[in-house]
């Protein structure tokens, strides 16, 4: 077809509209591609172009071909060949949902946008093919805007870059967009959707300090040598009360910091807390001095300080900690006599060997000091791993002593609206009417969670609109790996939390200084040179880097000392902390991994109830609870169908059989030999090589694979077995994945062990030699499953 044929088509019908907006030039562009094939870009734009205001200027021209790219880039019509001459084509229709319950159409649907409309696709009623999420996950990774505003509903670019390919197709589809003034105008949802898409940060709200209630200012200003108990439900606010108590006992009571113990579950709620007191407490002289700990870090320390080494990892470290406060051992009672406030978060779930050590803690304390204790009987999810725990937590036990006064937190501060108020409040009632619980009692809440939700049933998670951003929940391990996999299958991005993982200390502290003597200092300008060197480059700029590392340091000097940074790692501040993989997109996580945290919005993922004499329904009830009680605005609940895994191990970890091999789960934490022990062996000639060999496996999340060596080690290599060797498999992991292949004790291991992820790196502190300061260097995280052959 020729020009003069396409011109043939004539003026628009009446319904045309051809008043020169984006939206008309959108139809009449559709109208002539689909109604004469073989039209060049040119041939279309020319004849577009007679319809808009002042045919024959440049200005018209750039518009209309503004329009066709704009549609070509969302496969509204596309370009085909005709006798070897590039073409439009009109492509097959799509109707995708956007976040705001709209439908937009896409392709050949025969609709047309309407006057007055700057859409560039029609909205049109019915069922939609594909959603938002899905389009723009196919596209490409979403691409972080930083620097730039948050996007309004109405704006325009402003930044000085040309705005991203996935931004411009992101508000093409969301709303109203001139892609040649680069403007938009959408509904709030779709805002909304695109910002957190984008990872855009609205404002931060844990840096305002809330005003306390009631309630709260009783506990947070109780006397520093009060036993209290405080006992209340969700979203109370009880870690913010911890806070608030410790700053007290400093600020009012006059308590030396070094004084004060606080004890948390994770190192998360840990670097939390210790960022939120340290904020407020900044002024005061020895704030640093604070006692904020993990229970297995207090464990650790005890026994550092008391020169007593236990092997075999956290739970053993606690129960040596436990003997050690039991053994009458003065040094250890001196240190625990000097203590004047402990204060515990999260006490419901203190069972077994944690639970023992904590008692054995306050056994040891002066009669003078006093205890804050923190908890939730209904949410209280830890009891089926350790044995006779049940109504057995140190909340429970504490409760029993007749020196300890129970108080309550009245007001739930987490929930924006009626329905999560009342569902928080009531299903905490139905949990303490029936203690022991039952399969109805269990549905009957699993009900009364449906009830608060805003939407209920959601079969495709992975490409609705709302798991941008917030939470997705599961109740067992075997639904995360599920999600993930959903998640993974339409290319989103998403945050991972495992159990049992190491530790997460940004990367590129050790990337540049690991292998250094710890005596090495370095100027602004040493430091600049090696971060410069760097390849890939870190994603925070030099001048962030440097802040970060003088803070670790910590010694007041202009430059820096490995050996100060090293030290300062060993709390590690939460903005270098991370307790998951990925860095965008919702957190998946299982219920039982995400206790105390919260956000806006949850999806709750259900699965068939659980069956069998065994179930603790009391509990589920309660794990359940939990997870709905993470959301403060929004919570949906969708369905799951976890695959089939086996277990083995301790801590658990999953596998599955294949027709020739094995895989198992690897990347728990003691899966690899630790940096003194790789360095050690004969594959290590450099350390300063070994650690950008690290640096690069890790930005480049390559598939390792580990072969055996001469001295029948299994080395982790990247590329073939001649590749670059990055760690070694440990001996615990061997032995497990022996047993697992059913292999006699002396029997040879298999020649590699294959396809093993490796999804980032993380800085680790490498203890000194007897007096000397401790170093750093970066260690691979592992992840997925490795395939081990039978
Ligand atoms: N007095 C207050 N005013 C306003 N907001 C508050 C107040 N106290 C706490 N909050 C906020 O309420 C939310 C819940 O607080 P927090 O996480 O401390 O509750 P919690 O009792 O520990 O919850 P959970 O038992 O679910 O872990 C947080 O966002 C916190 O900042």
């Amino acid at each position: 077809m020729t020009s003069e044929s396409a011109l043939a088509l004539g003026p628009p019908t009446p319904d045309v509209p051809g008043d020169g907006s984006i939206s008309a030039i959108a139809d009449l562009v559709r109208r002539i591609v689909n109604a004469r094939r073989g039209l060049s870009r040119t041939e279309v734009v020319s004849w577009v172009s007679q319809f808009v205001d002042d045919p024959d200027s440049v200005e018209a021209a750039a518009r209309v071909g503004g329009v066709i790219d704009a549609l070509c880039e969302l496969k509204d019509i596309g370009y085909g060949t005709m006798r070897g001459e590039p073409v439009l084509v009109a492509l097959p229709e799509r109707r995708i949902a956007l976040p705001d319950g709209t439908v937009v159409a896409l392709g050949d649907h025969g609709t047309l946008v309407g006057t007055g409309c700057e859409r560039l696709f029609p909205e049109v009623a019915g069922g939609a093919t594909e959603s938002l999420v899905e389009v723009l996950a196919s596209f490409d990774e979403p691409v972080p805007l930083s620097g730039h505003r948050a996007l309004e509903p109405i704006g325009r670019w402003t930044g000085d870059d040309p705005m991203p390919a996935a931004l411009r197709r992101a508000l093409s589809l969301g709303g109203a967009f001139d892609p040649v003034d680069q403007k938009w105008s959408m509904s709030e949802e779709n805002a909304s959707f695109l910002n957190e898409w984008f990872n855009l940060k609205t404002s931060d709200p844990s840096s305002q300090v809330a005003e306390p209630d009631e309630g709260q200012m009783r506990v947070a200003h109780a006397p520093a040598g009060s036993r209290i108990i405080v006992e209340a439900g969700p979203g109370s606010g009880k870690t913010h009360v911890a806070c608030e108590r410790v700053i007290s006992l400093v600020q009012d009571e006059g308590l030396a910091p070094s004084r004060i113990l606080l004890l948390s579950f994770t190192r998360i709620a840990v670097a939390e807390i210790r960022d939120r007191i340290g904020r407020r407490l900044h002024d005061m002289p020895n704030a640093a001095a604070l006692q904020i700990r993990t229970f297995d870090s207090f464990a650790a320390r005890l026994l550092a300080v008391s020169g007593v080494y236990a092997a075999g990892g956290h739970d053993a470290s606690i129960r040596a900690a436990t003997r050690l406060m039991r053994s009458d051992n003065p040094l250890v009672a001196d240190a625990i006599g000097l203590l004047e406030h402990v204060v515990i978060d999260e006490a419901q779930d203190l069972v077994g060997d944690r639970k023992e050590m904590c008692e054995a803690l306050l056994a040891l304390l002066d009669p003078s000091c006093g205890i804050t204790v923190f908890g939730d009987f209904a949410q209280s999810i830890y009891g089926y791993q350790h044995r006779g725990a049940e109504g057995s937590t140190l909340l429970a036990e504490i409760a029993k002593h007749a020196d300890v006064t129970c108080d309550q937190l009245e007001c739930d501060h987490r929930t924006r609206t009626k329905a999560l108020k009342e569902m928080f409040r009531s299903v905490r009632e139905t949990l303490k009417d029936d203690p022991v619980g039952s399969r109805d009692g269990y549905f009957r809440i699993r009900e009364q969670i449906c009830t608060a939700a805003v939407e209920n049933d959601v079969t495709r998670f992975a490409v609705h609109a709302s798991t941008t951003g917030g939470l997705i929940l599961t109740r067992s391990r075997r639904g995360l790996f599920t999600a993930a996999e959903q998640m993974r299958a339409v290319g989103r991005s998403f945050r991972l939390r495992l159990p049992d993982r190491p530790p997460r200390v940004e990367a590129w502290i050790g990337a540049l200084l690991g292998g250094l003597p710890s005596a090495t200092r370095m100027s602004q300008n040493d430091f600049r040179s090696i971060y410069e060197a760097l390849s890939p480059a870190p994603w925070r700029n030099l001048d962030e880097c440097w802040e970060i590392l003088l803070d670790l340091d910590a010694s007041g000097r202009e430059d820096i000392s490995v050996g100060n940074i090293a030290e300062g790692l060993a709390d590690p501040p939460l903005e270098l902390l991370s307790d998951h993989e990925g860095s965008s997109g919702p957190l998946l996580s299982t219920i039982h991994a995400i206790k105390g945290r919260e956000a806006e919005r949850v999806m709750l993922l259900l699965a068939r109830a659980p069956y069998g004499d065994q179930v603790n329904w009391a509990e589920e009830a309660r794990t359940l609870y939990v997870g709905a009680t993470r959301a403060s605005t929004e919570l949906r609940t969708g369905w799951i169908n976890p695959r089939k895994f086996y277990t083995t191990g301790e801590p658990e970890r999953f596998w599955a059989a294949r027709p020739d091999h094995r895989l198992m789960e690897i990347g728990l934490e003691g899966d690899l030999v630790d940096w003194t022990e790789f360095v050690r062996s004969s594959h290590v000639v450099d350390e300063v090589n070994l650690i950008s060999n690290i640096w690069r496996a890790a930005n480049d999340e390559p598939r390792a694979a580990a072969y055996l060596d001469a001295e029948s080690r299994l080395v982790l290599r990247v590329g073939d077995h001649d590749g670059t060797a990055i760690g070694c498999l440990s001996d615990s992991f061997v032995d497990l994945m022996q047993s697992l292949r059913k292999a006699e004790p002396e029997s040879a291991l298999p020649e590699v062990v294959a396809g093993i992820p490796v999804v980032g790196a993380t800085t680790v502190v490498v203890p000194g030699r007897s007096g000397e300061a401790p170093s750093l260097a970066l260690m691979p995280l592992l992840g997925g499953f490795a395939s081990i052959p039978r």
